[in-house]
């Protein structure tokens, strides 16, 4: 059974995952999915006489959790994720239900019903498949559940109360975890393992080989899959915004006639046109109608290696401005193109071509045009337009990239040499000249303007009168933030430099109260005062001993009941499985002192200057919350 190929379906499309279990990140992460995490805020209350039979609850469950972020991720975030996955473990004992414990009591309650006896540990999952039309979310709701049966020993008080002191069961369904100390109840399983701990892995991957590759219609030898099928037929599959295919050359040295015939004689189809690494040849059938094994692909890898091309016809293109001119004038040909912006035309049309295999324009018979989510986040005023922050990774971050392997063998910033000299002061750098600090701003105010409603709504901040967004560039967090709550008052707090060229930034027209602009630095001058101090994407910048320096200050100013917003990328505690914040965290080394901090991290960080009932926020956008109060 080879796994890659049903998992490889899921490679080129947002997928997130509606459920706040470690378990569950786990188990997929360890598979090579790469998903966002969203937990639902689904409350888990369905009326469980209503369902005929558990697993029927836990399906329920489990669509609900996922339809709630489907929803949320679409409304909220502009952002319409491609799959969500949800899913529900409860335990059965009796006919009776068992979920979480709600304390030790309830726990108790639970292991000494499940002692000696067999049990029924159920998951149910729920896969979506989103499409937004004419801004309605729509979904393709596919669901099942899997039972694991469960027999444990027979449970001494002393051993029950020692477990239940462990801490361990209370964040589990039928209050024990299976993988951990509570394997050490279990007499025997009949099943899937990774079921009881919250993910029917197996039955998932069958899912999504029903799902992805339907039965040859003549071909009853493969009508029925009960195992995960070990080649990529790619037929019936959309993989995004375009769903053409296109026939092309076999990567080895057998070639193509104009009938899509290889010369070893069978037939290979090219994967759907909007995926993101070209040129991976999957046989169909040979003559027979029968499937034709495929040699194993590292697709991850090759991703992988293909990841800077990919990234740089993005930034060439958005440079060129070729997504403002289509969304001008499109459907264009590549030679119209090319005219536009004085271009080679063979050039023009392979950028344009790999662009369309990336998803991010249309090719159809009349040319190119963009897709919507090239509207709206590549042109460089859309709505959501993520331009300014395009250009400053091809102009700063790719030079800054390029050295890498220096900055992991020195552990230090690579300013020197990818520019040639060596700044002390980080923002130095980027305020320069006016043309590399409107860059930089614009890049900034990009993030800023596509996080701001998530940061702003990850907590309800109605208890705060005044805030100061420290280090607040352009003012985008802070629009955002007198939208949401009208009688806050807030101030952005930054560089001279910077607050001298925020005008360009400015929203137009809005009916709220005015954001108020401030120079200084925060290092060094009184910080203006306010309920609510606000750091998005700052701590990052520095090493520990200057976010000592910064926290200390805030706190100085800060009376007890006010509070810190933190807007950050917050790894996960072991630091395994965020990879776009890990990816970030390399960012911020080849050009500043500071990293990227996991969840405890920052509250330890924060609790060393009296900031306490840390909570923290994952926003499923780019830019996670934290919210903490002085006591
Ligand atoms: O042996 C084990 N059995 C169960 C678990 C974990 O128990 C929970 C089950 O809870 P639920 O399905 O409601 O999921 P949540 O954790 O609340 O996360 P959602 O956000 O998805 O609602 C689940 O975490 C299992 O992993 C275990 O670890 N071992």
């Amino acid at each position: 059974m080879v796994l890659n190929p049903v998992l490889g379906k899921l490679v080129s499309k947002r997928v997130v995952l509606a459920s706040a279990s470690p378990r569950r990140q786990e188990i997929l992460t360890n598979v090579g999915l790469r998903f966002e995490v969203v937990p639902s805020w689904f409350k888990e209350t369905l009326e469980k006489s209503a369902f005929a039979a558990p697993y029927e609850y836990a399906v329920e469950t489990a669509k609900q959790k996922a339809l709630e972020v489907a929803n949320r991720m679409h409304v909220k975030h502009l952002r319409t994720p491609d799959v969500v996955i949800g899913a529900d473990t409860i335990v059965t004992v009796d006919e009776q239900i068992l979920e979480k414990p709600v304390d030790k009591q309830d726990a108790y309650r639970m292991l000494s019903r499940l002692s000696g006896k067999e049990h029924s540990v159920f998951t149910g999952v729920a896969i979506i498949h989103c499409h937004s039309k004419d801004n309605h979310l729509e979904t393709e709701i596919t669901d099942f559940y899997e039972e694991t049966k469960v027999k444990f020993s027979d449970l001494s008080e002393e051993l029950l109360w020692e477990y239940i002191h462990s801490g361990e069961p209370m964040d589990k369904a039928g209050g024990y975890g299976i993988q951990a100390l509570g394997g050490m109840l279990v007499e025997y399983v009949h099943g899937d393992f990774l079921n009881v701990v919250g993910f029917p892995l197996n039955h998932f991957c069958k899912k999504l080989a029903e799902l992805y590759y339907p039965p040859p219609k003549h071909n009853v030898q493969h009508k029925k899959y009960d195992s995960i099928p070990s080649v990529d037929t790619f037929e019936n599959l959309s993989d995004g915004e375009s769903e053409s295919s296109n026939f092309t050359e076999h990567k080895g040295a057998s070639k193509l006639d104009s009938s899509g015939m290889c010369s070893s004689g069978a037939i290979y189809k090219s994967e759907s046109s909007s995926s993101v690494r070209t040129g991976f040849i999957v046989p169909l059938e040979n003559q027979n109608g029968v499937l034709k094994s495929a040699a194993k692909v590292p697709s991850k890898i090759l991703d992988l290696m293909d990841g800077f091309r990919a990234s740089k016809a993005l930034f060439v293109a958005s440079k060129l401005k070729m997504f403002d001119h289509l969304r001008a004038k499109g459907p264009l040909k590549a030679v119209d193109i090319a005219n536009e912006v004085g271009t080679s035309v063979c050039g023009t049309e392979r950028l344009l071509d790999a662009c369309a295999a990336l998803g991010l324009l249309e090719k159809t018979p009349q040319g190119y045009s963009n897709t919507d989510s090239a509207n709206t986040y590549l042109t460089s005023d859309g709505e959501y337009s993520l331009h300014g922050y395009i250009i400053h990774s091809n102009d700063h971050l790719w030079p800054l990239f390029t050295n890498l392997e220096s900055a992991v063998k020195e552990g230090s910033r690579q300013n020197h040499r990818a520019f040639g000299k060596k700044e002390e002061d980080l923002f130095k750098d980027y305020y320069q000249s006016q043309e590399v600090k409107q860059r930089f701003m614009a890049a900034m105010h990009s993030i800023a303007h596509l996080t701001a409603r998530d940061v702003a709504t990850a907590f309800d901040l109605s208890q705060f009168k005044s805030a100061c967004d420290l280090g607040g560039c352009t003012g985008a967090l802070a629009h955002e933030l007198v939208q949401i709550y009208p009688n806050l008052k807030v101030t952005v707090f930054d560089l001279p430099e910077v607050i001298a060229n925020t005008s360009y930034f400015q929203p137009s027209g809005q009916h709220t109260a005015p954001v108020t602009f401030v120079s200084g630095d925060f290092f060094k001058d009184n910080l203006p005062e306010a309920d609510l101090y606000i750091l998005s994407r700052v701590l990052h910048d520095w090493p520990d001993e200057k976010v000592h320096v910064l926290l200390s200050k805030i706190s100085a100013v800060c009376k007890p009941g006010c509070g810190i917003l933190l807007a950050e990328m917050v790894l996960d505690d072991e630091k395994k499985i965020r990879s776009t914040a890990l990816l970030q965290s390399l960012n911020m080394l080849v050009q500043t002192e500071g990293k990227e901090r996991s969840g405890s991290e920052y509250q330890h960080l924060l609790e060393q200057h009296g900031f306490t009932n840390v909570k923290i926020r994952l926003t499923g956008n780019l830019l996670d919350a934290i919210l903490c109060v002085k006591t």
